[in-house]
């Protein structure tokens, strides 16, 4: 049976990006710097009102799963997709990438694959408006144990949270991989899914989970109190805490110990993706037995290529700027 270094299950989203200024954010009602769900007729909409789109594959754990895929290991992805133009364009894209892609399209009677229209500001900022279609459907019964049960490190998407079969199922993925000896854990994805959801998501990350990777807002958002204290009441119900902070850098806590690790602050060209490629990265460092000080620099070389181009997913070999910075 095939052993998977890191298995993520989330939403599997076509990204459809282009270029707007602010202006057109207010005159269309985007809200900038956000993930908005949006219903198919708005989607259609925003589709419509959009110049030189870029479609690429995206996802926030699909990214970070593509992208510790390109640093060489060997991933599966876990995400409903149609078997409609965007969701056979997906799946291709990701087995292209060398990703198994463990679901087929499915064949009828639901919705259409996701996509997310992502308008990409002059100061690099993105406004995501996501159309989840036929992603929300998740169940345990897309989850094979033989995938679970043997991914050494296991990542779910917090906005999958969002509907009760997908709760039970990253419950069961989870158990599923820690019965095989792996760990599992969750990225966040969103303060506001946390607002909706705040009792599962700390009693999934306690009782279930071995770490958690968000950012500033997203950690705050579990205990609803200032940075420090949701810091540490995290780590006490999760061996391992890792939390972007902007240009304050990643505040990496575990079993006692805290690294601080700067992050050099660059201008986006598309900030989209950036939290996705920097949880590439740090996962990489983990699943090949690096420090969590080397994770977490990983993680920002990530995050530092992906917002230096349009699209979520590298362009370059990261391992070479792994070995230039004297990291591997
Ligand atoms: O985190 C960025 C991703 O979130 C949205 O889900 C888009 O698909 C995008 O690729």
């Amino acid at each position: 049976m095939k052993t998977y270094e890191v298995v993520g299950i989330g939403n599997a989203v076509v990204d459809v990006i282009t270029h707007a200024d602010d202006t057109f954010l207010d005159h269309m009602g985007i809200e900038k710097g956000i993930m908005q769900l949006v219903d198919q007729a708005r989607s259609e909409k925003l589709f419509g009102a959009m110049n030189d789109r870029l479609q690429t594959p995206g996802g926030a754990v699909a990214n970070t799963v593509a992208g510790v895929g390109s640093l060489g290991l060997q991933t599966a992805f876990i995400g409903r997709v149609r078997d409609d133009a965007l969701g056979k364009f997906y799946a291709s894209a990701m087995t292209d990438n060398g990703i198994d892609f463990v679901n087929p399209p499915v064949v009828e009677g639901e919705m259409p694959t996701s996509r997310c229209m992502i308008f990409v500001t002059p100061d690099g900022e993105r406004s995501l408006n996501t159309y989840l279609g036929i992603s929300t459907g998740l169940t345990s019964a897309d989850v094979p144990i033989s995938v679970s049960g043997n991914a050494r490190i296991m990542l779910l998407e917090g906005y999958l949270f969002d509907h009760d079969a997908g709760k039970t199922a990253f419950r069961e993925a989870a158990r599923a991989t820690k019965a095989g000896n792996g760990i599992a854990g969750i990225a966040i994805s969103d303060p506001f899914c946390v607002e909706r959801h705040r009792a599962d998501f700390l009693s999934l990350i306690e009782h279930d989970l071995d770490y958690v990777i968000g950012n500033e807002h997203e950690i705050k958002s579990l205990f609803q109190t200032d940075l420090e204290t949701a810091l540490a009441k995290t780590a006490e119900i999760c061996p391992l805490v890792v939390c972007t902070r902007s240009g304050d850098g990643v505040s990496v806590l575990s079993k006692g110990e805290r690294v601080d690790v700067p992050v050099q602050e660059i201008i986006p060209v598309d900030a989209t993706g950036a939290g996705d490629q920097f949880a590439a990265g740090f996962l990489y460092g983990l699943a090949t037995g690096r420090k969590l000080e080397i994770c977490a620099r990983m993680g920002n070389l990530c995050a530092a290529e992906v917002i230096s181009h349009v699209g979520p997913r590298p362009q370059i070999d990261m391992k070479d700027v792994f070995v230039k910075e004297g990291l591997v």
